[in-house]
């Protein structure tokens, strides 16, 4: 049976980016998927607005919603501090496998742990399996239209506080109107807009990034 694309990036990563070195990692899979496949990793410009925001925020607990092969998870875990954890859930169990092997290739799996499932199936044992207390920043890059839902969820689970940073890919490409809708309608959010690009092309896209305000 012949290879996935996802497997292809795999064997890319360990064939030409360093071990233990997650900048490395992260530009080899840009490399790729710039040159040889497009893949819907966040990409490195919108990734340089994901890693201002996320520095600015200093998470100690953060949540990523849609794994897929590891990129941001790795791209975020090089800029967490020592202590600091992020959790990333992906219920495709091929992407998932692929994700651990380049987190584990990228060294910064003491940071990163990957939940295995339905996002609307895992929020809800964050705190009692997952001994989470609140979330610091959330990374929204999963099924479009799950993004309002699984925001609505997080606030019923109890795991947003005051400054809660969360942060979504795609308003613009594919987009995400419900989300859109929903966030900047609610009081509870401050939400301000990234215009970007959509990942290796010149198609527009954007981020939003919603503070909940508790
Ligand atoms: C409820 C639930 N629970 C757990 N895992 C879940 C989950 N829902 C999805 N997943 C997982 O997350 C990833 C899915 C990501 C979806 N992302 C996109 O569709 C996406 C698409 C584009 C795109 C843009 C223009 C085009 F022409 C074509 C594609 C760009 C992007 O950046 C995207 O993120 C994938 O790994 C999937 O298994
Ligand atoms: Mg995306």
């Amino acid at each position: 049976m012949d290879q996935s694309k996802e497997q292809r990036i795999l064997n890319f990563v360990l064939q030409n980016a360093v071990r233990g070195d997650p900048q490395s990692v992260v530009d080899t899979i840009d490399k790729y998927c710039a040159q040889k496949e497009w893949a819907m990793n966040v990409g490195d410009e919108k990734g340089l607005i994901l890693d201002k925001i996320l520095e600015e925020a200093k998470p100690s607990t953060s949540l990523e919603l849609g794994t897929y092969c590891g990129y941001s998870a790795v791209r975020m875990a090089r800029l967490l501090k020592p202590s600091a954890r992020l959790l990333t859930i992906e219920f495709n169990p091929e992407f998932a496998a692929i994700a651990k092997q380049i987190i584990e290739f990228a060294g910064v799996q003491e940071k990163v742990k990957i939940l295995e499932g339905p996002s609307e199936e895992i929020i809800p044992q964050l705190k009692k399996k997952h001994e989470v207390d609140t979330l610091d920043f959330v990374f929204l890059d999963h099924w479009k239209e799950r993004y309002a839902p699984d925001t609505i969820l997080l606030q019923e689970c109890g795991l947003l506080r005051k400054g809660t940073v969360i942060l979504a890919d795609n308003v613009v490409c594919p987009g995400a109107p419900e989300f859109i809708n929903y966030i900047r309608n609610n009081s509870h959010f401050e939400c301000t807009n990234y215009p970007s690009h959509l990942e290796y092309m010149k198609v527009k896209d954007a981020m939003e990034k919603a503070v909940f305000l508790g």
